[in-house]
């Protein structure tokens, strides 16, 4: 495959604020929390930060509300490197963003408010086009319009790019996106909605992939400390298993995965390369005590 480096991220950028809770607040209860974090976060953003820490040059279009959050947002995306003259601030929706509650037992509740990542569309993908003449792997996910997704996927496969979608979180995919993908990725609780059969486990998730394959020319179904299986059409599925690691945390683990395997891909490796690099890309970041949060 010849190397079309450029990643370009069509998806959701969200300011995540993490609240420590002694539990979760009942209705009208309010409750003394011990701390909160903020993140840049967002499906999208992330990935297309993993895709420029993997050295690749990436790109994220987006858009954000005129607030601090989304100021806050363009200037992370600004500090990891990513190319984000495709963001836009819109004055007539909020950013995106989500609180999260931890309890005393590390379980949580969120709220996610979409905002302005739900004013994607047409005429973004129209503004890209010299973006995506140049894009080896477009990477969407659920976050923003699933028209939106199945437009740009279109253009960008006209220009000659390849189309990952990370389907999460799981919703119904149109038949205009579900023609355009060429890699898909999921999580196993996705694979489960997507195919409509339970996965249990790495052999559930082999047999699931294998039949995804019928749909999709490429498919990953990741299975966090199980590692991951892929099923490709002409070729035998095979699982890999995680890297063992001492486990500090799997927040982001699936961002940074889908991040280095569009990485690699744009890099012209084949997938079996890209999924090992993805793989042990995520295992690091699980281990690594700043993930803590
Ligand atoms: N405990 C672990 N040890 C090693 N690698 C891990 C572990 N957990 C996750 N990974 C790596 O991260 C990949 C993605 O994890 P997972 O399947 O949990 O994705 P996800 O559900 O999208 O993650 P999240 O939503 O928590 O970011 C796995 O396929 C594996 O490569």
């Amino acid at each position: 495959m010849t190397a079309r480096p450029l990643v370009t991220v069509f998806g959701s950028l969200h300011y995540d604020i993490m609240v420590d809770s002694p539990d979760r607040p009942r209705k009208g209860e309010t409750l003394a929390g011990s701390a909160w974090f903020p993140k840049c976060g967002g499906k999208g953003g992330n990935q297309a930060v993993a895709a420029a820490r993997a050295g690749v040059p990436a790109a994220m279009i987006g858009a954000v509300g005129d607030d601090d959050f989304g100021r806050a947002l363009v200037a992370n995306l600004d500090r990891r490197g990513v190319d984000r003259s495709r963001v836009r601030t819109l004055g007539s929706a909020g950013s995106g963003m989500s609180v999260a509650i931890f309890d005393a037992d590390g379980d949580y509740g969120a709220v996610i408010v979409s905002g302005a990542n739900l004013s994607l569309g047409e005429a973004d993908v129209a503004a890209a086009a010299d973006l995506l003449a140049r894009t080896g792997v477009l990477v969407l996910q659920n976050e923003v319009p699933d028209a939106a997704n199945a437009a740009i996927a279109a253009a960008a496969r006209a220009a000659g790019g390849r189309v990952l979608l990370n389907a999460a979180p799981a919703r119904p995919l149109s038949d205009a996106l579900q023609r355009q993908i060429d890699i898909l990725v999921v999580n196993a609780v996705e694979a489960a909605d997507v195919s409509g059969r339970a996965v249990a486990g790495p052999s559930d998730a082999l047999a699931v992939a294998a039949e995804l394959a019928g749909r999709f020319p490429h498919v990953v179904v990741t299975l966090g400390g199980d590692g991951l299986v892929y099923a490709g059409a002409g070729e035998a599925p095979y699982a890999l298993p995680a890297i063992p690691v001492r486990l500090v945390s799997t927040h982001g683990a699936g961002d940074e995965f889908i991040g280095v395997l569009a990485a690699g891909l744009a890099q012209g490796k084949g997938i079996r390369v890209a999924l090992e690099a993805a793989n042990a890309a995520a295992a690091k970041l699980v281990a690594t005590p700043e993930n803590e949060r």
